[in-house]
């Protein structure tokens, strides 16, 4: 995966996202009981935690998608979902949103006329995420992993300031994996800011941080390094488990 990178001009915010207070409801449960939470601009953060914990819920609020009780989430100096985000935010679901009755090149022309990018970015997204020669493929083809990296692609289309991805790598190969990581990386050097969820804390060393989430709240907010010198743990699943024993046994 090459291709050009386009540079994010005019950064003006060192935080890319700034959540406070966030306290959330869905169903009349409370799933975000009172989060808090800075994300530095250009960096690749993980937010890893169990199936369940809201990591999904936490993304959305970042979108400007969920409903909120109360508290303040900011992206890029904006309040969360305000109009002038929505051609600078990328988000990437975890079902694919893609039309499966399209090809790639299609579907990806399609997103760009919505986000007005040029027409030459299509090529280029496609070539980035890797799916160079599958253009002509119809996504209802394409194998899950694929699927998803059209949509990707589709995220990466114009000049996104921040990108949001619910679980990314799920279903795919480790090569591939570890090609999309390196992806993140080239462009988070460019001043893109990528939030990457996961429940698989053993993707959390190729972040540059990492969220630990648990319950609906961050318990840890750090560098993959700087948690594993703090808990003396060989690597971030021991960390978390560290993390969680010694909150229980203050709460008991
Ligand atoms: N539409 C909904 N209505 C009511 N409750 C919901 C809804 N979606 C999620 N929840 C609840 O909110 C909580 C957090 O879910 P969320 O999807 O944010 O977790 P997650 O960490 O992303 O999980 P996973 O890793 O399995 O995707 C769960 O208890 C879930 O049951």
């Amino acid at each position: 995966m090459t291709g050009l990178v386009p540079r994010v001009e005019n950064r003006v915010v060192n935080s890319a996202v700034s959540v406070t207070d966030l306290h959330v409801e869905r169903g009349g449960l409370v799933v975000l009981p009172s989060v808090t939470l800075r994300i530095e601009a250009g960096s690749v953060t993980g937010l890893l935690g169990p199936s369940g914990c809201g990591k999904t819920t936490l993304l959305r609020c970042l979108v400007g998608v969920q409903r909120i009780a109360s508290g303040e989430v900011s992206v890029l100096g904006l309040p969360a979902g305000s109009a002038p985000l929505r051609s600078k935010v990328g988000y990437v679901t975890q079902a694919p949103s893609v039309y499966q009755d399209l090809s790639v090149e299609e579907n990806l022309r399609y997103f760009a006329a919505v986000l007005g990018a040029p027409r030459g970015d299509v090529a280029r997204v496609i070539e980035l995420v890797g799916l160079t020669g599958r253009e002509r493929d119809l996504v209802a083809r394409l194998s899950g992993g694929q699927r998803a990296r059209v949509s990707l692609a589709a995220a990466l289309l114009g000049t996104p300031e921040l990108l949001i991805l619910d679980e990314p790598t799920v279903g795919l190969d480790p090569v591939l994996r570890r090609d999309l990581w390196d992806l993140f990386h080239r462009l988070a050097d460019t001043g893109v800011t990528f939030v990457v969820s996961s429940h698989v804390m053993d993707e959390a060393s190729r972040c540059d941080q990492l969220l630990l989430m648990r319950e609906g709240r961050i318990i840890a907010a750090d560098s993959p390094q700087a948690l594993l010198a703090e808990t003396g743990a060989a690597d971030i699943e021991s960390a978390f488990l560290t993390l969680v024993s010694a909150e229980q046994r203050t709460q008991a």
